[in-house]
């Protein structure tokens, strides 16, 4: 079934591994080459669907079985009355290139040939003009950095910005598992990726070249192939998020909707933790506790002055069995703040990490007895690390860490037994058990100062209210989701951090109102 990939419903994600265990699968109960027709012809489907006033078609083929997608869509599109021209990139003559095709895209070849097709060798300083240029170079098969040939096309059609692309699995260059580009990318007007999501195309730095989302799992689902392999993770869709959210309207009286208690605030970012507390206040929490370290703090939040602000050792005691900790934003890194984050590792409340307590735990010099802690605990604790600062606690560079965003992710929560927001576009999502989300809500309307701040005290609201670690998940999509409602209302500026709470309150209400099915081409 063809499906538009949106916000609405979660989806498996399957890495490249899995994908070819379902290929395998498929290709001994299927009559051969079944994946690579209904693959085709999903593609020329959606080709005509969403682009139906393309009339000069090119389709760019690799010497793999993305090419030999490509070709069994452009029977279809010929067929369709589509004016099509093939372009084989791979080989130095056509005879080169059809002699490297692997078993099915040389069958999609032959059809080809009987199909007159028009069909000759690309050159990437000559590439025709088209309405829609399909992008069939490399799909889950790409090993390194994109070839010569290859690159020098791909950079060719980048350059087309008049005309549409339609990628056939992935954008040709873009690695499927990490979602990096290998040298060149494709940068796609729609991709339609096949048999089951990618983790590439959800998130890591070169994951939203995809452009709009589609999906088609080629009917695997069905008869025999039923038996998949487990996803590598779940992009999070309204669906899942739904469940996850408590019902505060049925709060008997404040104290059931759960108090968050927030540590940070050290002299020169006091805000930090204002903003945690308010985000807080506003996602929910019935009481809201602050410490803000720094000695000279105004005794009241007069913006918000439901936030109680207190010393620190009355947040760190009588801590009742329905309160989370917050502690980090804007903490600083001195001996004030290493100590209260030892309490609150020592505590047995769910617990939230944010900001300068990650960089405690990777760079104090008692990192190694505040790591002891961590995992020692059992109540729930979540740590909420941009690239950065999860690259400091993985003793590793920003670079490795975006270089593989799902591995790093579920490193830490497996290093730390606990649970890990990795943050960044793609939010990726790792629990103890290691299981992983990836939150596909939000915009470079986040990239602003104090936003993560906003997300820990949502995230500590989120748990304190349904004592579930999971709850995470929601506050991750909803942060994400306030900045895309934001872009739509009010357009590309204008948002600071302290204005994402109440989006996210928004957010959730439109979550709660919608019933929407998947569109369908
Ligand atoms: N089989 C099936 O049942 C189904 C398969 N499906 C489809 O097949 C796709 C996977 O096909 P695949 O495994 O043939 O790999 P593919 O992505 O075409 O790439 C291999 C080609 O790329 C080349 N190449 C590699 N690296 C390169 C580089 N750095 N720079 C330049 N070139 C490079 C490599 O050359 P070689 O290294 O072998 O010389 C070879 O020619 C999958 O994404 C989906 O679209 C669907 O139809 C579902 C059913
Ligand atoms: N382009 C983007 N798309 C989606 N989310 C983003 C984007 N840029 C930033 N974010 C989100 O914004 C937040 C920024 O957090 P962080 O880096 O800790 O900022 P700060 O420390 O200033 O509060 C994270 O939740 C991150 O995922
Ligand atoms: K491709």
């Amino acid at each position: 079934m063809l499906t538009r990939i949106g916000s609405l419903h979660a989806v498996p994600v399957y890495g490249v591994e899995a994908l070819r265990q379902i290929e395998t699968a498929a290709a001994q109960r299927l009559p051969a080459h079944t994946l690579m027709q209904r693959a085709g012809a999903a593609v020329a489907r959606l080709a005509q669907a969403r682009f139906p006033h393309a009339r000069r078609i090119v389709v760019l083929a690799g010497a793999g079985n993305n090419g030999g997608d490509g070709l069994v869509a452009a029977i279809a599109l010929q067929r369709a009355g589509r004016d099509v021209r093939v372009f084989a990139c791979g080989g130095e003559t056509l005879g080169e290139w059809a002699c490297r095709l692997p078993p099915d895209a040389a069958w999609a070849w032959t059809e080809a040939l009987a199909e007159q097709l028009p069909c000759s060798v690309a050159n990437p300083d000559d590439l025709p003009d088209a309405d829609l240029y399909l992008d069939a170079l490399l799909g889950i098969g790409l090993r390194g950095a994109v070839r010569d040939q290859t690159a020098r096309l791909i950079q060719k059609l980048n350059a087309r910005t008049d005309a549409a692309v339609l990628s056939v699995d992935l954008p040709s260059g873009l690695d499927a598992d990490t979602g990096i580009a290998h040298q060149a990318c494709v940068r796609a007007t729609a991709t339609l990726s096949l048999i089951g999501l990618k983790p590439g195309l959800c998130t890591g730095p070169a994951s939203h070249l995809c452009g709009e989302l589609w999906l088609d799992d080629l009917d695997i689902h069905s008869g025999a192939e039923r038996a998949l392999p487990a996803p590598d993770a779940t992009r999070l869709g309204a669906d899942l998020i739904r469940p996850l959210l408590p019902d505060l309207a049925l709060a008997a009286h404040k104290g059931k909707r759960g108090d968050v208690r927030v540590i940070g605030g050290a002299a020169g970012m006091t805000g930090a933790a204002l903003l945690a507390g308010r985000a807080a206040a506003l996602l929910g929490a019935g009481k809201v506790f602050v410490c803000l370290l720094d000695t000279r703090a105004p005794a009241v939040d007069m913006q918000a002055p439901e936030l109680m602000l207190r010393p620190a050792d009355a947040l760190l005691e009588a801590i009742g069995d329905k309160t989370c900790l917050l502690v980090g934003p804007g903490a600083g890194l001195d001996e004030a703040s290493r100590a209260c984050l030892a309490r609150a590792l020592a505590s047995t409340a769910p617990l939230v990490l944010d900001a300068d307590a990650l960089n405690l735990l990777a760079a104090n010099d008692h990192a190694s007895t505040l790591q002891a802690a961590l995992r020692q605990r059992r109540a729930i604790t979540v740590l909420t690390p941009h690239p950065l600062e999860a690259a400091r606690l993985l003793e590793s560079t920003v670079q490795a860490v975006e270089m593989d965003r799902l591995r790093a992710a579920r490193d830490l929560a497996a290093r730390f037994a606990c649970w890990v927001v990795l943050k960044g576009r793609g939010t990726v999502i790792a629990s103890p058990e290691q299981n992983v989300w990836i939150n596909a809500t939000g915009n470079g309307l986040l990239a602003t100062a104090g936003s993560g701040d906003v997300l820990a005290g949502s995230v500590a609201a989120l748990i304190a209210a349904t004592g579930q670690a999971s709850a995470v998940l929601a506050a991750v999509w909803l942060h994400g989701q306030a900045a895309e409602r934001y872009a739509a209302k009010l357009g590309p500026s204008g948002m600071t951090a302290a204005h994402l709470p109440k989006w996210m309150a928004l957010s959730w209400a439109d979550l709660m109102a919608a019933h929407s099915a998947p569109a369908q081409a």
